[in-house]
Parts: C-alpha cells; structure tokens; sequence
C-alpha cells in the first residue's frame, strides 16, 4: 500500500481496501534467491584488517562444510541379495535348460537375469580378459613417444604351426560342405553325383550369377521382410517339406535370436501331401529340436494342420493379453506356400496364390480374427555363395520361363527323382542320358520344331515346371534317426503334425490289421524306405485339388479388396470367427505349455467343420 499519485488513483479505481492488502491467490512469500540475498545482508559483511584483508569470511563467504551426520536406514540394503555360487548355478542351469526348449516361453524375460545364460562363466571371462588387455597396455605404453610395445599375443609361434592350423579348417570346412550336401539331398536317387562331381563343386569358385539367380535378394525385398519382421509378434518360417534344408532361412532365425528374442518363432512345414508321412514326420523331429513345428497342406477346401496352426495362433494372442491384437508374419523362400497358408486360413482366397515364384511383390495385412492378423511377406533367399544356380532353380525360387538353356537342370532333376516315378509320370523307359529323355518325351507328346526336330527347351521347361509343382513325386530323404527318438509324429504328446483323424482311420482302413496306425509306421511294411507309394497323402487327387486352387487363381481378382487394414475388423466378424473354430481348451494356460493341450487335434477337426468366416466389407490392403 502506497500513499502518493498512483496510490489516489488506485484507491479511485478499485475503491478502499481496508485489513490484510495480500491478495489471495497470489504468492506473496519470498523466494529462496530472495532469502539468500537478506541473509548477506543480515549476517554482516566480512571482517577485514586495517589493510583491507578479509580476518574473517561473513558466513555467506564461508568454505566449511557444515558437520551433519545422514541417519542410516535399514532400506538402503533392501535390494541386496546374496546368493552361494551353487545356487547360482543350479539358476542358471534351470533358466537355460526353459530358455532352451521350443516348446516353453519364457514370459518377462527382462525382469530375470538372462545376462547370467546368455553371457556364460566362460563369456564373461573373456569380455574380463579382453578388458584386462586394454588396461594391462595403455594407449600411452603402446603408441605413444614412450612406447614398450608389447609383443603380440599369436596363437601360432611358428610358420609350421599356422599351416597345419590352416590346413586342418580347410579340412573341416570341407567336410561341413560335404556334410550339408548330402543333407540337402544332392546324393538323389539316380545313384547320386560322382565323388569328382562333388570334389569339383567344393573346389568351384563362385561365379557370377544370371541376374534371375537373384531373385528375392534385392533390397526392396528385404525391406520387407525387416518390416513384416518388426510388425509380427509371431513369424510363421514356411518351409517347403519337400526340401526343408534348402528352404530355411537360418539368416533370419540368426536375426530373430540376436535382435528380436521376444518374438516367438515357428516352422510351417508346408506341402506335406507332396511326401511321405514317415519324411515329414521325422523332418518334424529333427526342425522341432529348434523351434516348435507345424504341418500343413494349404488347401482351401481340404487343409490339413489348419485347426492346430489357429489354435497355436490363439495360444499366443492369450500370451499376450495385453495387446490389442497380435500380427503374425509369414516368412520364407519364394513359392513354399506362404499365401496359400493365409488362404487355408481364412478358409477362402484372400491372398493372391499362383504356380510361380514373386507373386506376392508387397507385405499385406490380412485379418484372421479380432485379435490376430496375418502379414504375407515376398519370398526370400538368403544370399549364399555356396547356392548354385541349379540349386536355386530346383528350390523353386526362378521363373523357368526366364532360364536359358534350361535342358542343363535336368540331370540335376533325374538325379533327384528315383527313375521308376519318372518313367511312370511321363509313360517312357530306357533313355540313355538326359537330352534322350527330353528328345523321346517331346517326341511323344509331339513337341516338334521346324523339320522335325524334337523342342528339347520347351520340354525341359515342362519337366522343371513338372519338378516344382509337384506333378514329378521327390523329396529329400530326413537325416538318419537318433536312438531313443519317438517313431512318429507324436514325438511331442502327437501334437504337432499329426495326421488327421480322419486321414488315420482312412489308413487304418486300408492298412492290414498289423499295420500301426501312425503316420510314420504306416509306411513301416515297404519294402523301401521313404517310398512316395507308401504315403497317402501323394494320390492324384491330393494334386487336382492343389491345381484346383491353382486355377481359381484367375477367379481372385478381389485380392486386393480383401486386404483390411488394422483398424477396420468388426467385432460382429471376429465373434463368428472365434465361434468358428472351438479351441477353447487349449487357451486356459497362460503361457504356450504345448505338452499340456492335448485337444489341438480335436479341434482341428472341429475348425475343419467350421463355416467359413463370413464375407465382409472389405477395403484396400495396408502397404
Ligand atoms: N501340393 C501342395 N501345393 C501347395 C501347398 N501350398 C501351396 N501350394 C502350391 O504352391 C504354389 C505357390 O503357392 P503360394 O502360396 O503362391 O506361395 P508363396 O510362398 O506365397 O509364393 P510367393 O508369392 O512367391 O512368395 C501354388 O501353386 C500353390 O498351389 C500345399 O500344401 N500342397
């Protein structure tokens, strides 16, 4: 409150304010900065001496800390534990041996010390060696003007020893190479390559390849595996059964484990009805060592393994209760079956299928129901320079029609077709080598050029595309089985892959009375091992159906409608779905406890009898 000129018009203005002036509302107390600046004040200046030197500092100018003492608390030491190394390592053991099983998951592994499985004893000794070096040789000692540079630690001493160092990884290398040839089936049927073949190839030199043999390596394409990858809390790996070693993708589960642990993996063994239950189930035994494994034959109208794929699918959307909704990418080589998967799925064409590899170019997003959506990726293949180009051609991942030369894959297809499924699909016997083989076939079906002379590339290009559609019964024989392992499917509880109930009692039908019913034993009284004939799944009408699809291609020009985005799926739709299949069983754990729902095979057969999903309003797919 003033009293002058400004206090008058104040008072004229507001009117006279009588009591405490303090408006409320209003900070009137000092500031701390305010304070401080009264208490130099208040508590005096320095004493100086007659010259003017400071005697003794005012107390704002004082350096002594001032004597306090901090009150000890017991919650200080709350958070410490102290555990004996025992129990340490019995921890550890336990956390590795879940953390290493396909069919266990590990839920909030960033609230456990996974530091302690993933960095061993053994690593962490390393990294504190490793450390230890650049301390023990300090930047100084080593480079600078008082350099004693140390001598360098070398685990040869001598020029003998590097060499037979060397010598010797060569040889492993090699018998690696060897290792995986024989693996990925390159011994064939048709008394497999000559041992100078096999010399010649590991001794090859990677050559440049056509500009086709790259195919599904561009990096547009990997752009979009990386975004399917980083959008899916689960990636379905589809797998060709046919060549399951050739068409993993170990780069991409190498990436999933180093930069993406928490995404759950799985492989879809995919074509199933293209080899013999006994092969598919022991290629079930030895991928589900990995990861947990499924099989599948994408069919629209008679899918197998359909009803446990969804079921698998809504034991992670439980998982993750906290989500909206879980995506699931599908990844894998070019032409393995990845949108017939998502059409086997939904139950109807969603997703645009064909014959020839590239014929998904972007990542779509498909709804399965509320709560899971299906993201289809382009094919892939993982840069390998030890993939030659027949390789990549017998894997499906090129055109044909793109090949030059194309008679020069086809002793690489009679090497891998036993010769009695050639001569019984083509109708022909006795060729002599394979340019015969093609001249007698285009001779027969009258393929003739100008003047008569048999078109040898059109019919090596019917004969690869033959190869690849699975018209030409082959596959690759599964490593030999390890002691003790179960004999069938049902390795795990019979959870995964197993033949259908219905397929079992067809079997069990036409099978003699002594004959076991799995689908491994059923195959046991052949007289080969792995005989296409002995598998019900390769019949004729196994494929009429798949080129069935095939030809509905030409029908699914809504493709693109069917594609809905993220936010567009009604709940109306996800409820027919979610009654469409009757999984419920299985749902109750909250974690993926795969040994324990046993009911996937029920409720299979039970998805199989669902209606269809009803169609919907559809719009343009996200991309
Ligand atoms: N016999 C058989 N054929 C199948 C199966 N699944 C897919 N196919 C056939 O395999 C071919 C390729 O199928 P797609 O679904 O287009 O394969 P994709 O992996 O999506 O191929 P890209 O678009 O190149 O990535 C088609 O001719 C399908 O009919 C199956 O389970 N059994």
């Amino acid at each position: 409150m003033g009293t002058g000129k400004k206090e008058k018009s104040r008072i004229q203005r507001q009117g006279k304010v009588t009591g405490d002036p303090k408006v409320k509302g209003e900070n009137f107390y000092r500031s701390a900065k305010k304070i401080k600046a009264l208490n130099v004040l208040k508590e005096g200046k320095a004493i100086r001496n007659k010259e003017g030197k400071v005697v003794k500092a005012a107390s704002y100018q004082s350096r002594d800390v001032p004597t306090a003492v901090i009150e000890p608390n017991r919650r200080w030491f709350n958070n410490t534990r102290v555990i004996s190394q025992d129990t340490l390592t019995s921890f550890r053991e336990a956390i590795a041996e879940k953390d290493k099983d396909p069919y266990s998951v590990l839920l909030k592994s960033n609230k456990l010390p996974m530091s302690l499985i993933r960095d061993g004893p053994k690593d962490a000794l390393k990294k504190h060696q490793a450390k230890m070096t650049i301390e023990s040789e300090p930047f100084s000692q080593t480079f600078g003007p008082k350099a004693q540079r140390k001598r360098p630690k070398l685990s040869f001493n001598t020029i003998g020893d590097l060499t037979e160092h060397s010598e010797k990884s060569m040889d492993s290398y090699q018998a690696r190479l060897e290792e995986i040839k024989l693996l990925s089936g390159a011994s064939g049927y048709g008394g497999g390559l000559a041992d100078d073949d096999v010399q010649e190839e590991d001794f090859s030199v990677a050559t440049a390849k056509e500009a086709i043999f790259t195919k599904g390596q561009s990096k547009r394409i990997w752009n979009e595996l990386y975004k399917v990858i980083d959008s899916s809390d689960v990636i379905l790996h589809v797998i060709d059964a046919r060549d399951p070693l050739g068409t993993r993708c170990r780069h991409v589960e190498k990436y999933l484990a180093t930069e993406a642990p928490h995404k759950h993996l799985i492989f879809v063994l995919n074509k199933i009805d293209l080899v013999p239950s006994k092969t598919a189930a022991a290629w079930i035994r030895v991928l589900q060592k990995d990861h947990p494994t499924c099989a599948m034959r994408s069919s629209i109208k008679n899918p197998f393994g359909r009803g446990s794929l969804i079921d698998l699918l809504r034991q992670f959307s439980i998982l993750h209760k906290d989500r909206k909704q879980i995506s699931v990418g599908l990844v894998g080589y070019p032409n393995v079956g990845k949108s017939s998967i998502i059409n086997a799925l939904r139950g109807k064409a969603v997703a645009k299928v064909a014959p020839i590899p590239g014929e998904t170019k972007v990542w779509q997003y498909v709804t399965l129901m509320r709560r899971i959506y299906l993201i289809d990726c382009p094919g892939i293949v993982p840069p390998n320079q030890n993939d030659t180009p027949q390789d990549l051609l017998l894997r499906g991942v090129v055109r044909v029609e793109n090949v030059d030369n194309p008679e020069q894959y086809i002793p690489a297809v009679l090497n891998k077709v036993k010769p009695h499924h050639m001569e019984r699909t083509y109708e022909l016997k006795g060729w002599k080598d394979h340019i015969h083989f093609l001249e007698m076939l285009a001779r027969k079906g009258g393929r003739l050029l100008k003047g008569g002379e048999p078109d040898v590339d059109g019919v090596a290009k019917m004969v690869l595309n033959d190869f690849m559609r699975g018209k030409i019964p082959w596959f690759t024989p599964a490593p030999e089985k390890e002691e003790g392992e179960a004999d069938t499917m049902e390795g795990r509880e019979g959870r995964y892959g197993e033949m259908s109930k219905k397929r079992k009692r067809e079997e069990d039908e036409s099978a003699p009375a002594t004959t076991a019913t799995t689908p491994a034993s059923a195959g046991k009284d052949s007289k080969e091992d792995d005989d296409l004939e002995n598998f019900a799944g390769f019949d004729s009408d196994s494929d009429s159906e798949v080129e069935e699809a095939d030809e509905e291609k030409g029908d699914e020009k809504s493709t693109a409608e069917d594609m809905i985005p993220l936010d567009e799926s009604s709940d109306e739709e996800e409820e027919d779905e979610e009654d469409g299949s009757d999984g419920e069983d299985g749902e109750e754990g909250s974690d993926l406890d795969i040994e324990g729902a046993s009911e996937l095979e029920e409720s299979e057969s039970e998805a199989e009898a669902a209606p269809a999903p009803p169609a919907k309003k559809q719009r343009r797919g996200r991309k």
